[in-house]
């Protein structure tokens, strides 16, 4: 078995990479839901997170967004230690996410909706805004633009002016994303991306990831495996809280001890 931190690395040392995760015991209580687990995201490269129910998949990236402190471990973003990214700091490290709940606000239209994502850029005070002075308009009218070609880019702007409620759910997945990549991060988490969609927008999703992957980083959790073995570059798998392989998708599949722990949960099945 491979570490992340024995993967070849294209000369650069994983601790400079884009983000990286060293050693992270995360505890609840007397149960241990990651252990010594470590990961690696680099510009460019899609990476996987899998493993059978319980594994500690969603705690991992509920590390990455802030959500979750660990107890041990190092988190690096472009080199820099950061003690813990909190949730509301991970626009200004270059990191945006997605989520199962997609938190879309419906008293908001799709449009508005995106436009929360699009704080970061955002470099008129309050008071200017307020008083609408002329800064202020041109930085709405700029972010505006960025919002509404991140809706073409997904090819939902015909519903820039529909509440998501009113959307069907693969629409609104993709309006919780635009939401995400309007900030333009360096770097995307996927929780459960192809959750709840069917065989096409499967496939879409697929094209849509790998795209995005040439101007920046993913990471993506999900139980999907052929979408995991066709788009990521990477796979890092879990199981009871460990890392239990790490490696190109073909490594994986071959690995006996990824095959033992998804027979092990068939048969707990
Ligand atoms: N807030 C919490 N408090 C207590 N235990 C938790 C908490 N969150 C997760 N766990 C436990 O930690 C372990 C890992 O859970 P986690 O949800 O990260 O796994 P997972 O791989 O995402 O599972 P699934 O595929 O079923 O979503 C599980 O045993 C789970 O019951």
């Amino acid at each position: 078995m491979r570490t992340e931190d024995t993967i070849d690395t294209g000369g650069t040392r994983p601790e400079q990479s884009l983000f990286y995760l060293h050693g992270v015991t995360v505890r609840f209580g007397g149960l241990t839901a990651l252990s010594d687990v470590s990961l690696t995201a680099r510009h460019r490269e899609v990476h996987g997170v899998i493993g059978p129910n319980g594994a500690g998949k969603t705690t991992l990236f509920n590390v990455c967004c802030g959500f979750v402190r660990p107890e041990a471990g190092t988190i690096r973003v472009r080199g820099t230690p950061v003690t813990q990214p909190r949730p509301h700091q991970l626009a200004s490290l270059g990191i945006a996410r997605t989520l199962q709940g997609l938190g879309l606000f419906d008293g908001l239209t799709v449009l508005d909706n995106v436009l929360v994502g699009a704080d970061r850029f955002r470099r008129t005070g309050f008071l200017p805004a307020l008083l609408g002075l002329r800064r202020s308009v041109a930085d709405e009218a700029a972010l505006r633009a960025r919002a509404e070609a991140v809706l073409r880019e997904l090819g939902i702007d015909a519903y820039a002016d529909a509440r998501p409620g009113s959307l069907p759910y693969p629409v609104r997945k993709r309006v919780a994303l635009a939401r995400a990549l309007v900030s333009e991060p360096e770097l995307l988490l996927l929780d459960e991306p192809a959750s709840g969609l069917g065989h096409d927008d499967l496939g879409e999703l697929a094209d849509l990831v790998r795209a995005l992957s040439d101007r920046m980083a993913v990471v993506l959790v999900d139980h999907h495996m052929d979408l995991v073995m066709s788009v990521c570059d990477r796979i890092t798998v879990l199981d009871f809280g460990r890392v239990i392989a790490s490696g190109r998708p073909d490594e994986i599949a071959a690995d006996p001890a990824v095959i033992t722990a998804y027979l092990g949960e068939e048969a707990r099945a």
